[in-house]
């Protein structure tokens, strides 16, 4: 059976991982803030938020498959980085990943037929030591404007990280391949 597969993202990063899952589906993303009740322990912010994206669009097109994403960066402290808001905000961010473990968790919800199924997936990632130096080079590559915790370990970012544990994919957005077991579960 054909599904009208949404994927409700202005990533293109997700957009390219999604391709690896699905030949053919569409893009509209969900404007839909993303604004947290207060009592939200860290660990369910990602699966709330992609609930939220992936609601906005199956209201409207109630008979596709929709799928929803975000991702968070938490440090070892517990503190949640989203994307950074300036320069300066980057800068804060990679000084408190810098030689420390934090975990990337990235919510996905699966919305079809009036059921949403949310799941979390999460991968630990270890930084070197960054020098101030370090840190000022990579914010003038542009890169860590968009992205949760201010890097992108799919671009230079990469020269930031020491190991991972997990889905490297998830850390860039999709849990690519554990998206794929929950759509074969939900729709085959
Ligand atoms: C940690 C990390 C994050 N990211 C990106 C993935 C997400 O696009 C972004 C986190 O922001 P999100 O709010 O999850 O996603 P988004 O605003 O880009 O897209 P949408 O809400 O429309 O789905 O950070 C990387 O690309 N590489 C990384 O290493």
């Amino acid at each position: 059976m054909e599904y009208d597969v949404i994927l409700a993202s202005a990533s293109p990063r997700r957009k390219e991982l999604m391709q690896l899952i699905c030949p053919s589906f569409r893009v509209i993303p969900a404007d839909c803030g993303e604004a947290v009740p207060e009592a939200l322990s860290a660990c369910d912010v990602p699966g709330f938020l992609s609930f939220q994206k992936c609601k906005c669009i199956a209201d409207v097109y109630q008979k596709a498959v929709v799928i929803g994403c975000d991702t968070v960066v938490t440090t070892a402290d517990g503190e949640i980085l989203g994307k950074p808001k300036d320069k300066e905000d980057a800068a804060r961010m990679l000084r408190l990943l810098s030689g420390r473990m934090h975990t990337v968790d990235t919510g996905v919800s699966i919305s079809y037929k009036g059921h949403t199924d949310t799941f979390t997936e999460t991968t630990k990632v270890w930084f070197k030591d960054l020098t101030d130096e370090e840190i000022e080079d990579y914010i003038n590559t542009g890169e860590p404007m968009d992205k949760a915790g201010a890097y992108g370990i799919q671009g230079e970012g990469t020269l930031l990280v020491d190991k991972i544990e997990g889905d490297f994919f998830n850390v860039v957005g999709l849990p690519v391949s554990k998206l794929a077991i929950k759509l074969h579960e939900m729709l085959d």
